[in-house]
């Protein structure tokens, strides 16, 4: 096999954090909205995550894990005027403003398609797999990641030949970025160059484009192109579509909540993108490769409103080594008739998706995090993938490791009074100070150094 096909696309999935909780911060995104106060179940949500992970493995994929980021974020409360040590920190934060609490515990770093944007080496004019850390910056609570993702993906793949890390953009809505979640790279096979679709939700130069009325639209074209231009893809391996506002307004608020692309297939609802048909029509002639399946699912089968409580178009989409394609869906599609019905139709109809799988992630879907949102997708050569850090590969052993890991560190259950419990903080950093050794990290968190 000759170096360029024998690519693979790694999965890095994002561990759950001790500190998971329902706290209602993200407004566009229903289920967070729905959910808030809800009490939680870190250990679950963990072991929810890892269970996917291994079952990914277990089919021959290459699978990956991101490690959480350091909740509370003691820092974020005292650059808020909040101050004393640590626990007098978080007892004044829990009087003063529970929600500013509640926001520096979110473990929302687990959705990893929101950490950064990933172009490889095949689409770069610099050989290079390229990074960009997403800012962020559309909620408080997730414009705390930036620094410590971009810290953990150069403690992940650490090799400067190989690997090219970007700052995040600008902390400022005009750039406002959400990673992979807002892009899809399209092509014949994982090893062959691509076509970067990159997805935005409004502009914030071009009054022509409109965008949402209702919620935010999270992603700027500004961003997006600038994403493409720090990573080196040729013009015309590059292409900007605008998602449909109206389903933004309707909760999609990235775009893999309403389309997921694999290789050579798109599938994604009919309403996904603005002027859908135009939109299309620019993929496919845009195209890099020879024959690109678009699977567009018709309001009649699936309505948005079905699309965003099942999260169907969340579902990761995988080659699997046998060269069929796995979706890999929520629990949740299975008790939405419609969707269930829609997906048995698929299974059967001509076109290259042709198995699925369901996983309980209720933890996670519960805040608005499907499996796609669990997972940042990065094309690897087999060279390249011996120059990631083999610590963070998923293994018989390292599930074994982390499970017993998340057993003896994490709790059962999680409200709304126990983030003012100063043990909690003491408990977190004793896990993550044991997962740095685990995932041969180094000390990546600020309260490491
Ligand atoms: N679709 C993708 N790729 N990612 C899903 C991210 C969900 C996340 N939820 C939250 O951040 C909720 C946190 C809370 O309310 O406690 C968000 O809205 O950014």
């Amino acid at each position: 096999m000759s170096e360029q096909n024998s690519s693979f696309e790694v999965n890095f999935d994002g561990l759950v954090g001790p500190t998971h909780n329902y706290a209602g911060l993200s407004y566009g995104n229903v289920a967070s909205l729905n959910n808030a106060d809800a009490i939680s179940n870190p250990k679950e949500a963990a072991l929810q995550g890892l269970i996917k992970m291994k079952a990914m493995h277990d089919m021959g994929l290459k699978q990956g894990v991101f490690a959480p980021h350091a909740r509370p974020d003691v820092s974020a409360l005292r650059r808020l005027g909040f101050t004393g040590n640590d626990t007098q920190v978080l007892n004044k934060a829990a009087k003063e403003s529970p929600i500013l609490l509640r926001t520096c515990y979110s473990a929302s770093a687990m959705w990893t398609a929101n950490a950064a944007t990933v172009s490889p080496s095949q689409d770069t004019t610099d050989g290079k797999v390229h990074f960009t850390s997403a800012n962020l910056n559309n909620k408080f609570h997730r414009s705390l990641e930036p620094s410590t993702t971009s810290n953990l993906l150069k403690a992940m793949f650490n090799d400067d030949e190989t690997f090219e890390h970007h700052t995040h953009l600008p902390d400022q809505p005009f750039f406002g970025d959400e990673g992979a979640a807002n892009h899809t790279r399209l092509c014949d096979e994982h090893g062959a160059k691509g076509l970067e679709v990159f997805v935005y939700g409004a502009s914030s130069l071009n009054q022509q484009i409109v965008g949402p009325s209702k919620f935010p639209a999270r992603q700027t074209l500004e961003a997006s192109e600038a994403i493409a231009r720090l990573h080196k893809i040729p013009n015309e391996q590059r292409i900007f579509i605008q998602q449909n506002p109206e389903v933004i307004d309707q909760g999609v608020f990235h775009n893999d909540v309403i389309a997921v692309g694999n290789a050579n297939v798109l599938f994604c609802h009919e309403q996904a993108f603005l002027n859908q048909a135009q939109a299309l029509t620019q993929i496919r002639q845009a195209y890099t490769g020879e024959k690109l399946h678009i699977v567009e699912v018709p309001t009649h089968a699936v309505s948005v409103q079905d699309a965003v409580k099942s999260y169907l178009f969340n579902s990761q989409l995988v080659s699997l080594p046998d060269g069929s394609m796995m979706l890999v869906a929520p629990e949740e599609c299975i008790k939405n008739q419609k969707v269930a019905d829609y997906i048995e139709s698929m299974l059967s109809a001509n076109n290259p998706i042709n198995a699925v799988k369901f996983f309980d992630l209720r933890q996670s879907m519960q805040n608005g995090g499907g499996p796609a949102c669990l997972r940042l997708r990065v094309a690897l050569t087999q060279t390249e993938l011996s120059k990631v850090n083999q610590a963070t590969l998923m293994s018989e052993e390292k599930f074994n490791t982390l499970s017993q890991w998340v057993e003896k560190h994490y709790r059962d259950k999680l409200s709304d009074h126990d983030l003012a419990d100063p043990q909690l903080l003491v408990e977190t950093r004793a896990a993550l100070d044991d997962l740095t050794d685990i995932l041969n990290l180094g000390s990546v968190y600020e309260f490491q150094k």
